[in-house]
C-alpha cells in the first residue's frame, strides 16, 4: 500500500448537517474544508484567494517564488500548492509533500512541475491552457512594430538626453513576413493579428494544424527561418525545443531579420543570440523569457543580451495583464476547489479526467469514494469486491499512463461502514491515495 493522504472532505453545503457531522467525527479523521491548507506563491491572482477563502480553506499567500529549501519546508504541510512559471516542483521537492492533493499552475506552462512523478504520488495538476494567450499575442505584435522602428533604442536615447532622428533601417511591418514556430493557442492568435496588419504569415509546427486565415504551413523550421523577416517562438519547453534556436539556426535567418522569444528561455541559446545581434546579422530581438529568471522583483538581472543593439528585454510579462490573471485565477481556483471538494479532475494535465454528478444535499447516506491507484490489472476488481455489499449509485474510472483514477458514490446503511470501506480500499496494494468525500 502506497503512502496515503488521510483526509476526507465535506462540501460546505452539507457540513453542518447533523448526520454528516456525526459520521465525520465518529468514524473518520477530524476534517472539514477548513482543514485544507493552500500555499500560494508568485503573486497568484487575488481571484484565486477569494475562491479558496470562500471554500473555507486556509490560505498562505506569498508574492514571490521560494527557493528549494524554503519550498520543501512549506510544502510538507499543505494540501494545495498554487504556483506560476518560476517555482520548480521537482521530484525532490514533491517527495516531501506528504499531504499534497493537487497543484495549480496559474499559467499555461507546466514544464516547471515533474508531472509524471506528481501523478505517481496521486497529485493532480491543473493549469490554464489559454487564458493568457491573447495577452502574449498582443505583446508580440507590439514588439514587431517596436523592433521594426528601433523604438527601444530611440526611447533609451531620449531618456539619456540624446535626440537621434533616423529613418535608416526603420520599416513598416506591412508586407513583411512573420514566421511563427509553434502554431498553437498563441501562435494562431498572433497569426490572425499579424495578417490584419498586412503581414504574410508562415508557420511551422510538429503537429498537422489547420492554417488560420491566409497563413501558410512550412515544411520545416529551416524554411521558416530562411523566409521570415520576423521569427516568433511559441513552443513549449520540451527536450526537443531546448536550444532549438542556436548559432546554426540564427545563421539561417535572413540578414537584418528579427527574433522574438516569449515562449521559454531554454528554447534559445542566449550567447549565440547575443553574438548574432552584436555582429549585426540580426537587426534586433525581443526576449521575455530567460534560461534562469530571478525569484523576485528587484535589481541584479544579468544577461549577455543586456546592451545588445535594438534588443527589447522584458521580465517575463507576456501573460501579465489584469484580464489574463483574473481569468487564470478563476479557472485554476475553481478547478482546484472542485477537485478537493468533489474529486472532479476535468481538465487535469497529468490525470485521467473523471467526474460524477453531485450527491443531492438531501442525501445524507451516500458517500463518495475517490481513489488513485497504479494502473495494473485487477485493481478495479478488488475495489468492486469491497463495494459489492453496498448500493453503488454511480461510478467512473479512467487511466492515464501508469496511474488510474476511480470515483464511486456508495450508499451506506451504517456510518461505521464508511471507515470500513475507506480502510479496505486504502489497504489495496496498488493504492496511491484514497479519500472519502461526503
Ligand atoms: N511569456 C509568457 O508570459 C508566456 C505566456 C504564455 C505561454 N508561454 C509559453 O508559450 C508556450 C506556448 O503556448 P501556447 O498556449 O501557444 O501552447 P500550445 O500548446 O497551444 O502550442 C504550442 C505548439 O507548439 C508545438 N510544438 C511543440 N514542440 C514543437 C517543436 N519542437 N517544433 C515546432 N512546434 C512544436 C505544439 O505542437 C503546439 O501546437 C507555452 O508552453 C509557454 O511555455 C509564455
Ligand atoms: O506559462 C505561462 O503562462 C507564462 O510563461 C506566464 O507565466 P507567469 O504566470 O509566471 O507569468
Amino acid at each position: 500500500m502506497a503512502d496515503t493522504v488521510k483526509v476526507a472532505s465535506v462540501p460546505i453545503s452539507r457540513r453542518d448537517s447533523f448526520n454528516a457531522r456525526d459520521l465525520r467525527t465518529r468514524h473518520l479523521k477530524p476534517f472539514d474544508s477548513g482543514d485544507i491548507k493552500v500555499l500560494l506563491l508568485e503573486n497568484v491572482s487575488p481571484k484565486a484567494v477569494e475562491i479558496f477563502k470562500k471554500a473555507g480553506y486556509q490560505v498562505d499567500y506569498h508574492s514571490k517564488a521560494l527557493g528549494k529549501e524554503a519550498l520543501i519546508e512549506k510544502i510538507k504541510d499543505v494540501h494545495v500548492v498554487g504556483i506560476r512559471s518560476k517555482t520548480k516542483l521537482t521530484e525532490e521537492v514533491l517527495s516531501h509533500a506528504s499531504k499534497l492533493l493537487t497543484i495549480g499552475c496559474f499559467c499555461i506552462g507546466t514544464n516547471q512541475v515533474d508531472l509524471g512523478y506528481a501523478a505517481s504520488r496521486g497529485i493532480c495538476v491543473f493549469n490554464s491552457p489559454f487564458s493568457n494567450s491573447r495577452s502574449v499575442a498582443e505583446l508580440v505584435i507590439a514588439e514587431i512594430i517596436l523592433l521594426s522602428r528601433q523604438l527601444g533604442d530611440r526611447s533609451r536615447e531620449m531618456h539619456s538626453g540624446v535626440w537621434n532622428k533616423v529613418s535608416k533601417n526603420c520599416y513598416e511591418i506591412r508586407g513583411k513576413t512573420l514566421g511563427i514556430v509553434g502554431y498553437g493557442h498563441i501562435g494562431t492568435q498572433l497569426g490572425v493579428l499579424a495578417e490584419s496588419m498586412g503581414m504574410h504569415v508562415i508557420w511551422y509546427d510538429i503537429l498537422p494544424v489547420m492554417p488560420i486565415g491566409s497563413s501558410t504551413a512550412a515544411d520545416s523550421l529551416e524554411q521558416v527561418l530562411a523566409s521570415a523577416d520576423f521569427v516568433s517562438l511559441h513552443v513549449p519547453e520540451t527536450p526537443e525545443t531546448r536550444n532549438m534556436i542556436g548559432a546554426r539556426e540564427l545563421a539561417l535567418m535572413k540578414d537584418g531579420s528579427y527574433l522574438i522569444n516569449a515562449s521559454r528561455g531554454t528554447v534559445v541559446d542566449i550567447d549565440a543570440l547575443a553574438a548574432s545581434l552584436n555582429s549585426g546579422h540580426l537587426a534586433g530581438a525581443a526576449v521575455d523569457v530567460y534560461p534562469t529568471e530571478p525569484l523576485a522583483n528587484g535589481p541584479g538581472f544579468e544577461s549577455p543580451l543586456r546592451n545588445c543593439p535594438n534588443t527589447l528585454l522584458t521580465p517575463h510579462i507576456g501573460g501579465s495583464t489584469e484580464e489574463a490573471q483574473l481569468m487564470i485565477g478563476a479557472e485554476v481556483g475553481t478547478a482546484i476547489t472542485k477537485f478537493v471538494n468533489s474529486g472532479a479532475s476535468i481538465n487535469a494535465v497529468n490525470f485521467a479526467e473523471c467526474d460524477l454528478r453531485a450527491i443531492p444535499s438531501t442525501d445524507l447516506t451516500t458517500v463518495r469514494i475517490v481513489n488513485v491507484h497504479q494502473n495494473v490489472p485487477g485493481v478495479l476488481r478488488q475495489i468492486n469486491n469491497i463495494l459489492a455489499n453496498y448500493n453503488v449509485n454511480k461510478q467512473i474510472s479512467d487511466s492515464k499512463g501508469d496511474v488510474a483514477y476511480f470515483m464511486a458514490d456508495v450508499t451506506v446503511n451504517d456510518p461505521k461502514e464508511i471507515s470500513t470501506i475507506y480502510e479496505q480500499v486504502r489497504a489495496i496494494q496498488e493504492n496511491i491515495i484514497t479519500r472519502v468525500l461526503f
